[in-house]
């Protein structure tokens, strides 16, 4: 198939380094309640990609659940393979498209698991059906067919009928801890705008507008 016709011309008003917070989470937040607003599909929905020991990039959606000025934070399982990843080697970077408000967010930093205490209370907040869900799939591992999760489903489900779900100890959160966060804006002419965050040793961003 010949895409190469395929062509989206960007009419937004680009970014102006006058218009950035200096501080990249207000400026993420400012844009990520912008992708809110203007009702994007799943706006907290990113891409994680992981580097583990052999050195193959690997890329998965997870969901955005918590952030502020100490990190991006999102669940898994701590036995999948980006879990595994993560350990291995934790630095990971994260990627926002927010396609329909022509923007992009690029974030590099380190992950950690988060407390369990802080893993448990996101837990609780889940639907029931979500936490059984958590105890339902060894994620990433092979699975001989569908019929295999919906009996371990089911088997969970009657087994706490009445009580509340357990929470497993292979599942939680980690935090990304971001060292550099970049903006970009499409803009006429593929002129894009980009502004790269960079913590400095004395905690502070240094900002660098970024060719297109
Ligand atoms: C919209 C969307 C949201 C997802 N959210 C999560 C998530 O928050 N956590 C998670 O572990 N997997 C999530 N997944 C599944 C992952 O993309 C991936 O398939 C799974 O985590 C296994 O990845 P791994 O084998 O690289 O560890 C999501 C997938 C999609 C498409």
């Amino acid at each position: 198939m010949d895409l190469s016709s395929m062509r989206e011309e960007y009419v937004n008003n680009g970014l102006r380094r006058k218009d950035l917070d200096q501080n990249p989470i207000k400026q993420f937040e400012q844009w990520f309640e912008q992708a809110m607003s203007a009702d994007l599909i799943e706006a907290n929905a990113m891409t994680l990609a992981t580097v583990g020991n052999d050195m193959m990039p690997s890329v998965r959606t997870v969901l955005l659940k918590f952030f502020d000025e100490t990190g991006f934070v999102f669940f898994s399982n701590y036995e999948s393979v980006k879990s595994k990843h993560m350990e291995e080697n934790s630095k990971v970077a994260l990627h926002f498209a927010w396609l329909g408000l022509e923007r992009q967010v690029k974030i590099e930093g380190r992950a950690e698991k988060i407390s369990s205490s802080k893993s448990l209370k996101y837990f609780l907040s889940r639907p029931k059906g979500s936490q059984i869900g958590a105890w339902v799939s060894q994620q990433s591992q092979v699975v001989s067919s569908r019929s295999v999760l919906e009996a371990k489903f089911n088997e969970i489900k009657n087994k706490f009928v009445k009580g509340e779900i357990p929470f497993p100890s292979f599942w939680g959160g980690y935090i990304v801890k971001p060292e550099k966060i970049e903006f970009w804006q499409g803009a006429k002419h593929r002129l894009h705008d980009r502004f790269q965050y960079t913590l400095q040793e004395n905690n502070s961003w240094q900002i660098d507008r970024l060719a297109p």
